[in-house]
């Protein structure tokens, strides 16, 4: 199966939260709660995807610079093999919005554990736990 490369943000604000948004309806997986991100672009590094992505998708301005990669989970789906490569992120310029009709939550920590969210997500939470 191909290898989709996917780069992931884990927004942390002043209290620790993380910001999740759902994946809205008619996409695969709907409604399931998941990190801001996307798949790479042909010849697109990890970094400059997730930047490219923060702007779509919630209009926030952040560089390589702010990104400190955080952990990483790999799951095969039926058709793909998912490489998620989660990155942190304590500074960005802007506030948070979506723009694709996402719903959107900060949650802490511990709270991650209780979402609906991919199962490729799920070895990425203990990983996040441990940076904070
Ligand atoms: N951004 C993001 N994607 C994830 C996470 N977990 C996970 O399994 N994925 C999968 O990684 C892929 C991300 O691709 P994407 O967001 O660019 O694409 P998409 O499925 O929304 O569809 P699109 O091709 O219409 O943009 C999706 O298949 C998504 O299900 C996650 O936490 N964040």
């Amino acid at each position: 199966m191909p290898l989709l490369t996917v780069a992931c943000a884990v927004l942390l604000n002043a209290d620790g939260h993380v910001l999740v948004t759902d994946r809205p309806a008619g996409k695969d997986m709907a409604g399931l709660w998941e990190f801001p991100g996307g798949k790479l672009e042909p010849l697109e590094s990890p970094e400059a995807a997730l930047v490219r992505e923060l702007q779509e998708e919630l209009g926030i301005e952040t560089s390589p610079a702010c990104l400190s990669p955080c952990g990483f989970a790999s799951w095969s789906y039926e058709k793909v093999n998912l490489l998620l490569l989660a990155f942190a992120i304590r500074r960005w310029r802007g506030t948070p919005v979506p723009r694709e009709g996402q719903r959107m939550q900060w949650v802490p920590v511990n709270g991650l554990f209780r979402l609906d969210m991919p199962p490729a997500d799920r070895p990425l939470l203990g990983q996040i736990a441990a940076i904070l």
